[in-house]
């Protein structure tokens, strides 16, 4: 009987105890959750609906600081969702001051962001939650382009949040469209996005300008993904609030700034094998759509493109050249999972200091040794632009910078999703690889950010095509490549003034152009665009066909992605981990963490039917 009661008694106290975990396991839930951020359900509604239920890292620190009023400087790897960490809690801040507004005559919010891609991205972003949320809240976008009467429109009214490049507000405070003392009155809360990159692109003085109107109260918030004496000056320059909080997951190694869910590969070849390896990696489809390229030189897009077509295989450029209606819409299309290869050229930026610490100074000497045309001051086609989807970067040229190669392959691999990368290395980037494997972690270390030889490419199935493409490439001359450049560039400015005229008529519409329509007059000859068996190396097809089959797996088809399903890679079904066409030699390398056989929750619904 004795023994009985004191089993009961044990057995009471282990149901308290896993009682306890269990409330505990749900707090820290409900916590990592956006309602235990303290977000209201409108904006929680809005996020259901764009198929974010779960906060990242930086938004889990960074909403509930913000929503406290507190100025935070945020640090965090690229496609971390820094953007919804700053929207969230501003947009809660002016839904309850819209409450009480009193007659402002300047915008309560300004985000400033570096580039008018930017200003584009974030302004949609704070559309739809907007237009989820159903609030009445006016927002505008300033660019370069606008006259003086366009401006005095657009702040009419004035609206709530101006989301603007630093250029453009102090247009606005010169000629007389805001005024200081309105500025003054109205401000209070000043977002600085990409702020290493707001010096670097010259807007220092507009800056000042702004610094010396943003009231005492304005709260400051600043997000970037690297850690710059940039941000250093800025923070110095924009915060007033002494209460400043750098965010205490972000430390100081350059491993905080990498994406771990980017697979990180190589593939060593000649500048001028570059071209097969790339057509083996696409048409034996060794790599998942959607898929980035970069380029440093515009006619090397060209080049690349018309190359492609010969083989069936259709792509759209993207660079600092083409006028600004064509680049948004050419994002657009992309992200909308229209087509699925994109080259871009990112080499359009002259003054950009990159700063690692320990790299800055390589990075300056590799930048100088390659001058670079000023094109466009405000186009990036990196930084901070989201790509949707991009399962795969390839680095056709090895970026300038090991900065540079770090915001490429965060175009992959964002938020919860996994990429890959791969990069061709010509004997002559060897110095800039080094750099880059230097900034990645050693190689025995075998960490997440460690660069592998690309696995899955045998030299069999290259030089099966090697033929075939040196022919092609021979046909690709430097003539057809100017033409053809000259030809899309006409084309695209006709276009950019029908497409501002059909925009402003039917924001939605995306359908209207196609950028990845064919340059060249010849069709793609059969036998290159259907590559016939006996090419095809045995290997490498079985590589493909795995591919094929974690592409099926994930639903990472066109169709699925123009319906907004965003795969998750599961490693098990990952054929780079698992695959290796040269013999597996390698170890299959980590890369985001996967949940075990049991999830949380599966483990929660067991230990609470033991408990009862
Ligand atoms: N909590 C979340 N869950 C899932 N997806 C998210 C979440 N938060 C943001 N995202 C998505 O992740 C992508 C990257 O977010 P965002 O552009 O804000 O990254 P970032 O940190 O600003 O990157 P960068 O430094 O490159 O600008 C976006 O498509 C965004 O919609």
């Amino acid at each position: 009987m004795a023994k009985k009661k004191a089993e009961k008694e044990q057995t009471e106290i282990i149901a308290e105890e896993e009682e306890d975990a269990f409330k505990k396991e749900e707090e820290d839930e409900e916590e990592k959750s956006f309602e235990g951020l303290g977000l209201e359900p409108r904006l929680i509604r809005a996020l259901n609906k764009k198929n974010i239920d779960k906060p990242t890292p930086i938004q889990r620190v960074a909403i509930p600081l913000i929503l406290e009023g507190k100025d935070v400087v945020a640090r965090a790897k690229t496609g971390s969702g820094k953007t919804l960490a700053y929207l969230l809690p501003l947009l809660q801040k002016l839904f309850s001051d819209s409450a009480s507004k009193n007659k402002q005559e300047a915008p309560t919010a300004f985000i400033l962001v570096p580039t008018r891609e930017l200003c584009q991205q974030v302004f949609s972003e704070v559309m739809s939650i907007i237009e989820y949320c159903r609030v009445q809240l006016k927002v505008v976008q300033l660019t370069s382009g606008m006259s003086t009467s366009d401006l005095r429109t657009a702040l009419a009214g004035p609206p709530d949040i101006l989301v603007s490049t630093p250029a453009c507000v102090h247009t606005c405070l010169s000629n007389g469209v805001l005024q200081p003392k309105a500025v003054n009155d109205s401000l209070s809360i000043i977002v600085l996005d990409e702020a290493d990159l707001l010096l670097s692109y010259g807007y220092e003085d507009d800056l000042k300008a702004l610094t010396t109107h943003i009231p005492k109260r304005c709260q400051c918030l600043l997000m970037s993904a690297t850690s710059s004496t940039d941000v250093e000056k800025l923070k110095k320059l924009i915060l007033h609030n002494p209460y400043i909080l750098t965010l205490p997951e972000v430390g100081d190694i350059k491993d905080d700034i990498i994406p771990k869910n980017v697979q990180q590969f190589y593939i060593s070849c000649s500048a001028r094998d570059k071209l097969v390896h790339i057509l083996a990696l696409l048409k034996l489809e060794l790599v998942q759509k959607k898929i980035l390229i970069f380029t440093n030189a515009i006619d090397t897009s060209y080049r690349l493109k018309l190359f492609f077509e010969q083989f069936g295989i259709k792509s759209a450029v993207l660079n600092a050249e083409l006028p600004q209606n064509s680049r948004l819409h050419i994002l657009e299309e992309f992200n909308a999972g229209l087509f699925d290869f994109l080259i871009a050229t990112d080499d359009s930026r002259p003054q950009e200091k990159d700063n690692f610490e320990g790299g800055a100074d390589t990075d300056r000497k590799k930048a100088r040794k390659y001058p670079k045309k000023k094109l466009d001051a405000e186009f990036g086609v990196v930084r901070g632009i989201d790509f949707k989807n991009v399962h795969t970067v390839i680095n056709y040229e090895m970026p300038q910078t090991a900065a540079g190669y770090v915001h490429r392959i965060g175009r992959t691999g964002r938020a919860y999703n996994t990429g890959a990368s791969v990069s061709l290395v010509s004997p002559e980037e060897e110095d800039i690889f080094e750099d880059v494997k230097s900034i990645m972690g050693e190689n025995d270390s075998r960490d997440s950010n460690f660069i592998a030889p690309f696995p899955l490419l045998s030299k069999n199935a290259v030089e099966a095509l090697r033929y075939r493409a040196e022919d092609v490439a021979r046909s690709v001359t430097k003539i057809a490549v100017r033409e053809s450049r000259a030809q899309d560039l006409r084309n695209e400015i006709l276009n950019s003034e029908k497409l501002k005229a059909h925009f402003q008529d039917n924001p939605r519409d995306l359908d209207l152009l196609k950028h990845d329509k064919v340059l060249s007059k010849k069709d793609p000859a059969p036998h290159l665009r259907d590559m016939p068996e006996y090419l095809l190396d045995p290997t490498t097809q079985e590589a493909s066909k795995i591919v094929k089959l974690a592409r099926a797996a994930m639903g990472n088809t066109n169709s699925a992605r123009r319906k907004g399903y965003k795969g998750k890679l599961r490693k098990s079904r990952d054929p780079l981990k698992t695959f290796s066409a040269e013999a597996s030699k390698r170890p299959s390398k980590g890369g985001m963490k996967r949940k075990g056989p049991l999830s949380d929750a599966g483990h929660k619904r067991k230990r609470k039917q033991s408990v009862e």
